[in-house]
């Protein structure tokens, strides 16, 4: 499975900022916002382009376009937090939705939304979800798409767990991983260590 670390310099501080403890949900909002661009940036560099013949004001040159737009599905609720800096990034993509809620005793995710467009067979999907731990969510959100026919998924995460990782190289689905840090471990209550806590919470309270 292809795993991009994007430990540029930048990104390393917005998620500190993400990390401490003493960031209050609007400045925790606005570097998950920030932070996203990075990922989304560095997510599409090899994305195929097309061209077209324009005219600039002096001169006629090429254009280029994204050949082939991700759908863009964001992970209800955390992250909501980067649907909207990836869709400014990518104007043209469509977007889908799932919700989920980890249940805290079996740390499976339990399903309450979903919408999806019907045939995902040609287009390549990014998943955008800030935290990977278990791995379970994004697991149950890939096999909703390729349900659907999706083949190419990019799962866009600030930081992951190696136990997340680990969970998705086994499962075989198609899918690589862009994400800010690979953390040390999971803690028995299933949060990322040393991470940052809920994402959920963090920008929105808690549930
Ligand atoms: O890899 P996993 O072990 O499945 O954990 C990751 C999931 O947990 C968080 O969501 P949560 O269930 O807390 O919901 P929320 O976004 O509404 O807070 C996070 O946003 C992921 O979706
Ligand atoms: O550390 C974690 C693990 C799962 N979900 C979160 O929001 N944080
Ligand atoms: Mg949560």
């Amino acid at each position: 499975m292809d795993v991009l670390v994007v430990d540029h310099p930048l990104a390393k501080a917005r998620l500190s900022t993400m990390r401490d403890a003493r960031t209050d949900s609007a400045a925790f909002r606005a570097a998950l916002h920030e932070l996203t661009v990075m990922l989304i940036y560095e997510a599409t560099r090899e994305a195929p382009v097309r061209t077209e013949r324009i005219h600039t004001p002096v001169a006629r040159t090429d254009a280029f376009r994204l050949a082939n737009p991700p759908l863009l599905v964001p992970v209800l609720r955390a992250g909501l937090g980067m649907a909207d800096q990836a869709h400014k990034l990518i104007p043209e993509a469509q977007m889908g939705f799932v919700g989920l809620a980890r249940d805290e005793e079996t740390l499976r995710p339990t399903p309450y939304m979903e919408s999806l467009p019907d045939d995902l067979s040609d287009r390549p999907v990014f998943v955008l979800d800030p935290m990977l731990a278990t791995g379970g969510s994004m697991e149950y959100t890939i096999r909703l798409l390729t349900g659907r026919g999706a083949t190419d998924v990019t799962a866009i995460c600030a930081l992951a767990a190696p136990e997340g990782i680990k969970h998705l190289e086994d499962s075989g689905l198609p899918v690589r991983v862009v994400t800010a840090s690979i953390d040390e471990r999971l803690n028995d209550s299933g949060f990322i260590v040393p991470g940052l806590g809920d994402a959920g919470d963090r920008q929105y309270g808690a549930r």
